[in-house]
């Protein structure tokens, strides 16, 4: 029997360290020392401190509907399975629903709006996703919707347009990935939220595997 082939990993998460940007305004991300070797303490351990929408996370619909479910609470297959990365750079201010591709069957899709992820510093002219885009992908059966941006709406959104559209087709979030070094094209998601009771996102661990049938 031949060697089963490697597929390849893309690892699309942000690193997570004191000076990773954050939303104007929200907690940055902190580590202390609990305990350390020595001192009598056979081990380390350390404590974060850090907003639920550090680095690349997964929004629940909690966030932006206050009767709607925590990330806790959300079914996980919508963050595991086939996806669609698409190129959306030079898109401006909004992803418009007339550069979709056609979706095939993805249920998965993922936009890089970015040449090169701003690792060091927050960026506040960010492309957004209109919501008659995120309409338009739920009508052909999207069920996630992923950016390497670090919101679906626009910063200064007060309607919040985009995720009321994610919230009434029931669609899944992902913001804040890292897409630099991946091809347009179609990959194996796995990028799955923690189970954090009341939260209103988690960061999530977010890869792309290439799919075993890929030629
Ligand atoms: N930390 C925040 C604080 C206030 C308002 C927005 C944010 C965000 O991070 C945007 C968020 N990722 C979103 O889901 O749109
Ligand atoms: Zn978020
Ligand atoms: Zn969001």
């Amino acid at each position: 029997m031949s060697p089963r082939k490697r597929q390849r990993i893309w690892d699309i998460s942000q690193k997570l360290h004191a000076d990773v940007p954050v939303w104007p305004g929200d907690t940055a991300f902190g580590q202390v020392d609990t305990w350390q070797i020595g001192d009598g303490s056979p081990v380390n351990v350390s404590a974060l401190t850090m907003s639920t929408h550090t680095g690349a996370h997964a929004d629940a619909p909690l966030h932006y509907d206050a009767a709607s479910p925590d990330i806790a609470s959300v079914d996980l297959d919508a963050y595991l399975g086939e996806c669609l990365v698409v190129d959306a750079r030079d898109c401006g201010a909004a992803i418009q629903p007339e550069i979709l591709p056609d979706l095939g069957e993805a249920q998965r899709i993922l936009f890089r709006t970015y040449d090169a992820f701003p690792h060091d510093a927050w960026r506040e002219d960010f492309t957004a996703i209109a919501a008659e885009t995120v309409t338009e992908l739920a009508s052909r059966g999207v069920r996630l919707v992923g950016i390497d941006s670090p919101s679906i709406d626009p910063q200064n959104s007060k309607t919040m347009d985009a995720h009321k559209a994610v919230l009434t087709a029931d669609m899944r979030i992902l913001e804040g990935l890292v897409l630099d070094s991946v091809p347009a094209g179609r990959y194996e998601l796995i990028a799955l939220p923690l189970p954090i009771a009341g939260g209103d996102a988690s960061p999530v661990r977010a890869i792309l595997r290439e799919l075993a049938d890929a030629g």
